[in-house]
C-alpha cells in the first residue's frame, strides 16, 4: 500500500537552533517528491523525522492522516536507504536483503522466498550469493533499495541515494528509480541537492532554505515562476535583476495584466529566464537593455553568454549554437538584450 505524508508545523532544533523551522507540506500517496536544497538546509534532518531516527521538537508527522510522530520507525511503515548503503558487509545479498524480515521473526524459507522475489524486482537475482565488497556502486545501491523494499513500505526514503555514483552511472540509476517507483505505486521521499536530479525525478519537489520551504511544486512549475529570488538562483537558468539602475524604465510597469501582483516595483528584485533572453528581437514589444560581453562558453547546443549592464547588474543568456558569430559576439564587446516583458518573473514572497 502506498501512502500519504504530512508535516504540520514540524521543526527540529538543536542547540536552539531550529534547523527544520515549523514547515507544512503534503505529499500525495503515489508520488516521487524530491526534498531539494543546498547543504545544511535540513533537508535529511526532515526525512530522518519522517522515518522516525530523529525526535521531532515540535509539530506532527501524519502518515495516511495518522499521528505517527511519537511512533517508533518499524511501526510507522516508512523504510529508509541511506546515503551509503549501508549494507552488512559480511553478509551475502540474499542475507543483506531479508535482514528486516528476520528482525520481525519471519521464518527462512518465507524470508529467503520473499528476498529473491525482492531481487528479481530489482534485477540483482543472479548475485544473491555474492557480497556487499564484490558488487559494483550500482549494484550496491540495488540491494540496498530491496532491503528496504522488502518490509513493505507506505512509504519509501531515500537520503542523496545517487551522490556515491559516477555521473554515467547516475543517470542510468535515476532512471531505475523512477522506474520502480512507478512500477511499485509507492511513495518516495529522494533527498537531494541537485537540481538536475530533482527536476529529472520528482512530480512534487519541496526548496528548502535554512530550515524553511521555499517553495513547493512542479519541477516545471517551479522553474516557470520561481517564488522568491533563492529558488531563481538555486535551480539556475534564471537571471535575477532589479528593477533600477540600467532598468529603471522597467519600475512600476505592469509586467502581466492577467495578474493581479505583477506590478514590477521600483528597486525590487525580478528574474527572466536566460532561456528567454536573445540577442535579436523578436517583436517590436520587447525590453531592451545595452550590455557588455564578459564571457562565452560553448555547451553544445548553445553558447552561454555572460554579459554586464551598464549599472553593473550581471545577465546571463543563452545564443543558439547556429546563430552564434564569434565576430559579434565575444568578451569585450557590446551589445543589445531582448526578451518579451511577459518572460519576466515578479516574486510572490
Ligand atoms: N545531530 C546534530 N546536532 C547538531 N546539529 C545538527 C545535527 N544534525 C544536523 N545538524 C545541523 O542541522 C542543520 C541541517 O542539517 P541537515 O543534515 O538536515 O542538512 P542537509 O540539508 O541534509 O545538508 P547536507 O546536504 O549537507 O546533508 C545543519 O546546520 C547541521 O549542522
Amino acid at each position: 500500500m502506498s501512502g500519504s505524508i504530512e508535516l504540520v508545523q514540524t521543526t527540529k532544533v538543536y542547540d536552539q537552533v531550529s534547523v527544520v523551522d515549523a514547515i507544512n507540506v503534503k505529499v500525495e500517496k503515489g508520488s516521487y517528491c524530491c526534498l531539494l536544497g543546498p547543504s545544511g538546509c535540513g533537508k535529511s534532518t526532515t526525512l530522518r523525522m519522517i522515518a522516525g531516527h530523529e525526535a521531532v521538537t515540535e509539530g506532527d508527522i501524519l502518515l495516511n492522516d495518522r499521528n505517527v510522530t511519537r511512533l517508533t520507525p518499524r511501526q510507522r511503515g516508512t523504510a529508509m536507504m541511506f546515503q551509503d548503503y549501508a549494507l552488512f558487509p559480511h553478509m551475502n545479498c540474499l542475507d543483506n536483503v531479508s535482514y528486516g524480515l528476520k528482525v520481525s521473526g519471519v521464518s527462512k524459507l518465507v524470508r529467503y522466498e520473499q528476498a529473491n522475489e525482492m531481487l528479481s524486482l530489482v534485477n540483482m537475482a543472479e548475485h544473491a550469493n555474492k557480497f556487499p565488497g564484490q558488487l559494483s556502486g550500482g549494484q550496491q545501491q540495488r540491494i540496498a533499495l530491496a532491503r528496504a523494499l522488502i518490509c513493505k513500505p507506505d512509504v519509501v526514503l531515500l537520503d542523496e541515494p545517487l551522490s556515491a555514483l559516477d555521473p554515467f552511472l547516475r543517470i542510468q540509476m535515476r532512471k531505475e528509480l523512477k522506474q520502480l517507483q512507478q512500477k511499485l505505486g509507492l511513495t518516495f521521499i529522494h533527498v537531494t541537492h541537485s537540481q538536475e536530479e530533482a527536476f529529472a525525478l520528482a512530480d512534487q519537489a519541496i526548496v528548502m532554505s535554512r530550515g524553511k520551504i521555499e517553495q513547493v511544486g512542479s519541477p516545471r512549475a517551479i522553474f516557470e515562476s520561481p517564488n522568491t529570488p533563492f529558488v531563481a538562483n538555486f535551480i539556475g537558468g534564471h537571471n535575477v535583476l532589479k528593477a533600477s539602475g540600467s532598468l529603471e524604465f522597467l519600475s512600476n510597469r505592469v509586467v502581466n495584466p492577467d495578474s493581479d501582483d505583477a506590478l514590477l516595483e521600483a528597486n525590487l528584485s525580478f528574474s527572466v529566464r536566460a532561456d528567454h533572453i536573445t540577442t535579436q528581437p523578436r517583436s517590436d514589444k520587447d525590453i531592451v537593455v545595452k550590455a557588455d560581453v564578459i564571457s562565452t562558453e560553448f555547451q553544445a547546443q548553445f553558447y552561454l553568454l555572460e554579459c554586464v549592464l551598464e549599472d553593473g547588474q550581471s545577465i546571463t543568456c543563452y545564443q543558439p549554437e547556429e546563430s552564434f558569430d564569434v565576430h559579434l559576439i565575444s568578451s569585450g564587446k557590446s551589445l543589445y538584450l531582448y526578451w518579451p516583458q511577459e518572460r519576466i518573473n515578479t516574486f510572490r514572497c
